[in-house]
């Protein structure tokens, strides 16, 4: 999917100034933001997250998931390096979007583990795709990039993009009693690097 570079700010947060992106799928209007901070287009390889969007992690303090934590702490790691990039993906539920994720989530107080509630919905386990990540990178001038994540799935689809990806940096903090099964689930069934 491509998308169109449409307006940029200042962002202060309390992990220290950013610039937010926004940018837009022509097609199907899906928004996507990144959040830059220091000089992101100068050749050197870049701190990154793909973070994908998960309104009760992110925004309530969910536990039954690490996203909160992760996007917490992806942040403080561009901040402490004063240099990196967030790429905030509209993708609620990998894909599935918000209420067909609380669909999940009913499945999984029934006794299903994350996979089994998706394909339970007819979906598959991930539904994502990570093309806009060339635009958006090709915007901030990224080419090369050192990318935090557990998913090995993210590091190939962005080789597959054209980008670089020189190193993984993994991101492992957020474990509690809620989410153990569901870590566990997606090391056994999903290939994450935990
Ligand atoms: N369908 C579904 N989506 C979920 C569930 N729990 C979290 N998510 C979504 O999963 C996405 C995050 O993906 P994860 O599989 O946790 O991690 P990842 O992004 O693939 O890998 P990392 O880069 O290592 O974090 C977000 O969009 C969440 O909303 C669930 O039980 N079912
Ligand atoms: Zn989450």
């Amino acid at each position: 999917m491509s998308v169109d570079f449409v307006a940029s700010s200042r962002l202060p947060t309390r992990h220290g100034q950013f610039t937010i992106h926004a940018f837009e799928e022509p097609q199907t209007r899906q928004e996507h933001v990144a959040l830059s901070m220091g000089d992101v287009g100068n050749g050197e390889p870049v701190l990154m997250r793909i973070h994908s969007e998960c309104l009760t992690g992110d925004g309530f303090g969910s536990l039954r998931c690490d996203c909160g934590p992760q996007l917490e702490a992806a942040m403080a790691k561009v901040a402490a390096e004063g240099r990196g990039v967030i790429l905030y993906l509209r993708q609620e539920g990998r894909g599935i979007g918000l209420v067909n994720k609380v669909r999940a989530y009913q499945l999984q107080d029934q006794g299903a583990d994350t996979v089994e509630a998706n394909e339970q919905l007819g979906f598959a386990p991930d539904l994502r795709e990570y093309s806009m990540c060339e635009d958006m990178l090709r915007h901030l001038g990224v080419s090369c990039v050192r990318l935090m994540t557990n998913n090995p799935l993210k590091v190939e689809a962005l080789e597959k993009h054209g980008i670089r990806v020189v190193e993984r940096v993994p991101l492992m903090t957020g474990r509690n009693p809620h989410n153990d099964q569901y870590l566990d689930t997606k090391q056994e069934k999903m290939g994450h690097l935990l």
